[in-house]
């Protein structure tokens, strides 16, 4: 299975992405936030997303990191569920994979807003005299919609009704927040879903005890259309155009560092092709969306 989502470069306006990346955008501001280049990696479930983040922050120390949410999933705070006393909380990720046909279009609701919150967060102070960083996103709201929302529907978790609502609010929520839910390119990381299978049973995460290699090739032929053979609709322009690096990491990167050398080394060659583009141009590039 794959991948490192790398959506893009951050949204147009903020600098940021999913294993997205983002793209900076020298001086110019957009919704009060200075653009920063953004990037989105996209990956399959325990393709080894996280450990690729860290060592992106270790190559990269300047480029803004933004992790996946899956620990406020785990823990739904007693302030959204009034009826709960203080400090309870609720496992929404547990309820997802133990009752999907009852659970998931909350759970793309909560993981879809907690994303966009994430996505809309002001960038970090920058000290004077550094560079616009690019953001990337571990994963983006355009993950949830057409990798896990668009599988539940396809394998019969999500209503016919459910799936037009989702997609209904989905579309009308990020073209009304354009540019600032703009992302760049995607770092697709690449892997077999038996691959993936092996690091989520070596991750052993309680919730997912139950997760079959089924499930993760489902995922996986969904990252394939997307950002592969490019045959799934996809309704945002910006997003469908945007460059994806696909990155092999099947082999094991967490241990070698040789193999974490070329891929840091692709990472890198991008993004610098990316700011060459946009210094030359206005066009689009892989780390640094059109403008
Ligand atoms: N390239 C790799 N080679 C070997 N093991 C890996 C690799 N990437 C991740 N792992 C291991 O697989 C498990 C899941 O990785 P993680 O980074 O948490 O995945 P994700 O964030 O995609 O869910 C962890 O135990 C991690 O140590
Ligand atoms: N139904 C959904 N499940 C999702 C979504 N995003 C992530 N996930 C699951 C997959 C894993 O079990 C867990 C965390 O992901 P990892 O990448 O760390 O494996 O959450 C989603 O949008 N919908």
């Amino acid at each position: 299975m794959s991948v490192i989502n790398y959506y893009c470069y951050p949204p147009a306006g903020r600098g940021g992405h999913p294993v997205n990346l983002r793209s900076p955008t020298a001086g110019a501001r957009v919704g009060g936030h200075t653009s920063s280049p953004c990037a989105a990696p996209l990956h399959p479930a325990a393709v080894g997303k996280s450990t690729f983040l860290k060592l992106l922050g270790a190559t990269f120390p300047t480029w803004h990191l933004v992790t996946e949410p899956v620990a406020q999933w785990r823990k739904v705070p007693a302030s959204a569920l009034p009826s709960q006393a203080p400090g309870a909380s609720t496992n929404l990720l547990q309820m997802m994979y133990q009752e999907p046909a009852r659970w998931s279009y909350t759970f793309q609701t909560f993981s879809c807003l907690s994303r966009l919150k994430a996505m809309l967060e002001p960038p970090p102070e920058r000290l004077p005299g550094t560079p616009h960083p690019v953001w990337v996103f571990e994963r983006s709201v355009y993950s949830d919609r057409y990798i896990f929302a668009k599988n539940l529907f396809e394998a019969g978790h999500l209503e016919p009704l459910e799936w037009g609502i989702y997609q209904d609010w989905h579309g009308f929520l990020l073209r009304q927040l354009r540019p600032r839910t703009t992302l760049h390119g995607f770092l697709y990381l690449r892997a077999t879903p038996e691959r993936c299978l092996e690091r989520l049973r070596r991750r052993a995460r309680s919730e997912e005890g139950g997760i079959q290699l089924g499930y993760l090739q489902q995922l996986h032929a969904q990252h394939e259309r997307w950002l592969v053979e490019k045959t799934m609709e996809v309704h945002f322009a910006d997003v469908k155009h945007a460059p994806v690096l696909v990155l092999d990491v099947d082999k094991d990167f967490e241990h070698d560092a040789a193999v974490q050398g070329v891929l840091m080394a692709q990472v890198g060659t991008a993004e610098a092709a990316s700011r060459a583009n946009l210094r030359a141009s206005a066009s689009s590039s892989f780390f640094h969306g059109k403008k």
